[in-house]
């Protein structure tokens, strides 16, 4: 019995990817079909190489091909091709960006730029490209946490910068550009023009992802920043108390405001795992980044445990994920990361587009 293309996509369209819940045909995910005999070579190319979903799609598709008539063998080249969400790039600004991800907590000190490095990080170790735009003016701790400190951007031509490089990603920091307490004087217009030149005026090339990691809280200088880029959504970072709802809230209204689709939210210090016992004692309480989660009808994207190394790897400059990659702590950054970039293909797959946000 011969094999046709038409065999193998009827076969690949009974395989749905449970993330987007659309077929692999329809996704446009299935390519460069060539049949030959009784053999098929076949990719697939998924939304994101950091798909959450990889291991049951590829289950899914051998068992769908095994099942075709006559099919004797097949072999299936997998890749990714991260897309954009329609109205959340760079835009005309820059043209290069697919998708532009803002990182905020509803007040200090929950480990937003903890969450920021480390989901930048591990997107790119999964291959995707990544940009990371430290725009926490009061604040800015994305070079210390990347080992960027002692470094300075360099102009090629006098107009643009060249972002560093580190750990596998495009970094730029307003702490590279002004003395610490410079920033803390800035009002809104200022801060707006000194974020637009950073999003604007650096060479950030080709990117999948370029994640910002917001001012803490919900204030004027939260809100400018968030309205100034448009956005494929917002990731909240939150710690587990129950007194940390009221600011997720706050948050998550303020995303509203500014029609920023919030992707879910982390619950960063979940609990704290005794090196010595074993034994888990949950701090700051455990379960509050889920209850908000379920109060908002939006994604839980995963919990950080609170951890020595998670610290120590934020003072060092090597991320967690970088230097304990296989630790409890690094993977559930990586599932954190893997559970952001699928919403983001998820965003991405609603025809709607996002409103237009105009930079004030
Ligand atoms: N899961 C964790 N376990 C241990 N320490 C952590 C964890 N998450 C963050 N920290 C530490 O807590 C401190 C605050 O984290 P971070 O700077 O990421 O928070 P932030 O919300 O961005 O703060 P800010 O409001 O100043 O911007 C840092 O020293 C960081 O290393």
């Amino acid at each position: 019995m011969s094999v046709s293309q038409a065999d193998v996509m009827t076969a690949m369209s009974k395989v749905i990817d449970p993330e987007l819940h659309v077929d692999l045909v329809k996704a446009g995910m299935v390519k460069d079909v060539r049949v030959t005999g009784d053999t098929v070579k076949l990719k697939i190319e998924l939304t994101t190489p950091a798909c959450p979903m990889k291991g049951k799609i590829q289950a899914d598709a051998e068992a769908a091909l095994k099942a075709v008539p006559g099919l004797k063998s097949f072999d299936i080249e997998w890749g990714a091709q991260v897309r954009g969400v329609a109205g959340g790039s760079g835009g005309a600004l820059l043209p290069g960006v697919k998708n532009i991800l803002l990182v905020g907590a509803g007040k200090g000190g929950v480990g937003k730029s903890t969450v920021a490095v480390n989901l930048a990080t591990s997107l790119a170790q999964h291959g995707a490209k990544v940009g990371l735009l430290d725009a926490d003016f009061y604040g800015p701790s994305v070079p210390l946490m990347t080992g960027t400190a002692d470094k300075r951007p360099v102009s090629p031509n006098g107009k643009t910068l060249d972002p560093l490089v580190a750990h596998g990603l495009k970094i730029m920091s307003i702490g590279f550009l002004v003395e610490a307490d410079q920033a803390l004087i800035w009002r809104g217009p200022m801060l707006h023009g000194a974020l637009m030149q950073l999003v604007r005026d650096v060479n950030w090339g080709e990117l999948d992802y370029l994640i910002l990691d917001l001012p803490p809280g919900t204030g004027d200088v939260a809100l400018t920043l968030s309205q100034s880029v448009r956005a494929a959504g917002a990731v909240l970072v939150t710690t587990p108390q129950d007194v940390a709802l009221a600011d997720v809230v706050r948050a998550k209204q303020m995303f509203d405001k500014v029609h920023i689709p919030v992707l879910g939210i982390v619950e960063n210090m979940s609990q704290f795992i005794c090196p010595h016992c074993n034994k888990s004692t949950p701090i700051f309480n455990h379960g509050g980044g889920h209850k908000a989660a379920e109060m908002f009808g939006i994604p839980f994207l995963g919990e950080i445990p609170l951890d020595l190394k998670v610290r120590e790897a934020g003072d060092s400059g090597v991320p967690v994920v970088v230097g304990h990659k296989d630790s409890p702590e690094a993977k559930a950054f990586q599932d954190v990361a893997r559970a952001v970039a699928g919403r983001v293909s998820a965003q991405s797959m609603k025809s709607v587009p996002l409103p237009v946000m105009q930079a004030r």
